[in-house]
């Protein structure tokens, strides 16, 4: 299947500025998109770049598998629709998947189980926690995205309006993006990639000291 991965290359993980600099925020947030492209490659998908201006793949760390890469530097809905439309003519029934870049607890096992709902339905949603969209599979040729805020709401509604079928996929991994300084835990606590190594390797550690387990740098 085909996997398309945006990533905004241009000051990337603006909410983990509390935890990391801007230069730490470029290199963890490429960590995390190597691990989910090595995810995707591994759960037999294949995964095309797409970027915003300035993205370099022989940055640090390099991506793997050598990907395909598409620049747009309109905002992610437009960018994503953009490549919906392309693939429209003839393209129809083919399904496309968009997979987020910060989705580091990403599995192969989870990744097969999204791509295998996507073959079921017309329209296939791994929400994240608050109502995002971290992963979805589209076949239905008048289904368009529409990002950022309750994106998994509307896009349910967008599915009902072009008849098309939904499933939702139910999964931790999936529905985990890494996006506040509170999901460094859950990386530290469930991460198999680079990305739970690059944070060690920074100095972050689990701190369980109350409530809810939180992370602490040394
Ligand atoms: N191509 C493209 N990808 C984007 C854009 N904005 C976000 N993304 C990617 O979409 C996914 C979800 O991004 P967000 O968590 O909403 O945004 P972010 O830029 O990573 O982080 P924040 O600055 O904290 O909002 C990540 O894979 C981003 O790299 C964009 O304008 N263009
Ligand atoms: C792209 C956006 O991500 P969030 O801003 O929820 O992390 C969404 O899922 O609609």
């Amino acid at each position: 299947m085909e996997v398309l991965v945006p990533f905004s290359a241009d000051r990337p993980k603006s909410r983990l500025a509390d935890a990391l600099s801007p230069s730490e925020r470029a290199a963890f947030a490429r960590t995390m998109l190597a691990d989910v492209l090595a995810a995707i490659g591994d759960a037999g998908g294949s995964p095309r770049i797409l970027a915003t201006d300035g993205f370099d793949p022989t940055d640090e760390p390099t991506v793997p598998l050598d990907p395909p890469v598409t620049v747009d530097d309109r905002p992610l809905t437009d960018a994503v629709n953009a490549v919906l439309e392309e693939r429209r003519p003839g393209g129809e029934g083919d399904p496309l998947a968009v997979v987020m870049a910060d989705l580091a607890l990403a599995t192969p096992a989870a990744l097969r189980e999204l791509f295998a709902a996507g073959r079921e339905a017309d329209v296939a949603i791994a929400p994240g926690r608050g109502g995002g969209t971290n992963a979805l599979v589209v076949s239905h040729p008048r289904f368009h995205v529409d990002y950022h805020g309750a994106s998994y709401l509307d896009h349910r509604r967008i599915a009902a309006d072009v008849g098309a079928g939904f499933a939702a996929v139910d999964s931790h991994r999936l529905g985990t993006d890494i996006d506040e300084t509170d999901d460094l835990a859950e990386v530290l606590i469930h991460g198999e990639g680079q990305a739970a190594t690059w944070l060690r390797e920074a100095g972050f550690a689990l701190d369980a000291s109350e409530g809810r387990v939180a992370v602490v740098r040394e």
